[in-house]
């Protein structure tokens, strides 16, 4: 049976919006399971309400078709990372704002090669945990803690927000290459720094979402938690604002390691759909309703 994203599958011409299931997993590090991550995303969203009160507005009326997850090719990751590019490039090329769902953080490499090859240029917003910015890990630079090394490399432009574990070394790389870190320990101190974050993205952002970027308590299904991290609200009101100001491109949500815990899967899902809503919102295909409270 094809999952879908919520109660009603929109068929692929119509649909604006397509939300990709990428189940590769082969680069995590710590807990497995993020390979599952889509799956219990597309199950729990038939749960969610499809009038979203926070917005006034239903985002499934944009139109949302769920692709087919995207295959992988076991102990192979770069050919799965081309298979990933391919299968995203396809849904760009087709006029779909693409929504990828991991899988574990390295699919975040193809997914924005292929936004850049199909749209241009954009700027980057990372909201993780961890700042990913290692040239390798355990051997691979195909790892899920590389992904941002290698686009830093490639001269995009990044803003990192939430990060509570990263090393000396990516520490000084990200200053070196003029990242925008706000740190978790600063946000929970100081507040949200809405205004500086947005100041240091482009007018075009692509936004890559670790679930380990929420606190534990909110989150706990992740392959490598830690504590200190945000909250609910303080990733929809990031979102809420970097939609309101910028044109976003893309997204991708990844690091869902499903381990029984279904209120981290109606997260998961709720959030996905909120930031479809937002798209939705701001491209214009959906507006707020008259009662909107
Ligand atoms: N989810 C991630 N991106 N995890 C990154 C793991 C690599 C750094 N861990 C350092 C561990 C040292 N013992
Ligand atoms: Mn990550
Ligand atoms: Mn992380």
């Amino acid at each position: 049976m094809r999952l879908v994203f919520g109660e009603r599958d929109t068929p692929y011409e119509a649909a604006r919006v397509v939300v990709l299931p990428v189940p590769y997993d082969l680069s995590l590090s710590f807990l497995p399971g993020a390979r599952r991550g889509p799956e219990a995303i597309l199950l729990a969203s038939r749960e969610l309400e499809p009038f979203l009160l926070e917005l006034g507005a239903s985002p499934e009326e944009v139109g949302i078709h769920a692709a087919e997850p995207v295959p992988w090719v076991a102990g192979m990751a770069e050919e799965s990372h081309r298979l990933i590019r391919e299968e995203a490039l396809k849904h760009l090329r087709a006029g779909k704002w693409v929504v990828a769902l991991g899988g574990d953080h390295s699919i975040t490499h193809p997914l924005v090669q292929a936004h850049k090859e199909a749209l241009g240029a954009f700027s980057l917003l990372h909201i993780d945990a961890h700042a990913d910015l290692y040239p390798e890990w355990q051997g691979s630079v195909y790892s899920h803690a590389s992904p941002f090394h290698r686009l830093l490399q490639e001269g995009f432009s990044l803003a990192q927000v939430g990060i509570r574990a990263m090393d000396r070394d990516s520490l000084r790389l990200a200053r070196e290459k003029g990242v925008a870190l706000f740190p978790a320990h600063r946000i929970h101190r100081e507040g949200l720094p809405l205004k500086e974050i947005l100041a240091a993205l482009g007018k075009r952002v692509y936004i890559s979402l670790d679930f380990d970027a929420l606190d534990p308590s909110v989150m706990p299904s992740v392959g490598t938690p830690l504590p200190g991290g945000l909250s609910y609200r303080q990733v929809v009101d990031l979102l809420e604002a970097v939609f309101a100001e910028k044109e976003v491109v893309g997204m991708d949500f990844v690091e869902l390691s499903p381990n029984g815990q279904f209120h981290a899967e109606m997260t998961a899902a709720q959030l996905v759909y909120h930031a479809i809503g937002l798209k939705g919102l701001q491209a214009g295909w959906l507006s707020r309703e008259a009662d909107h409270i």
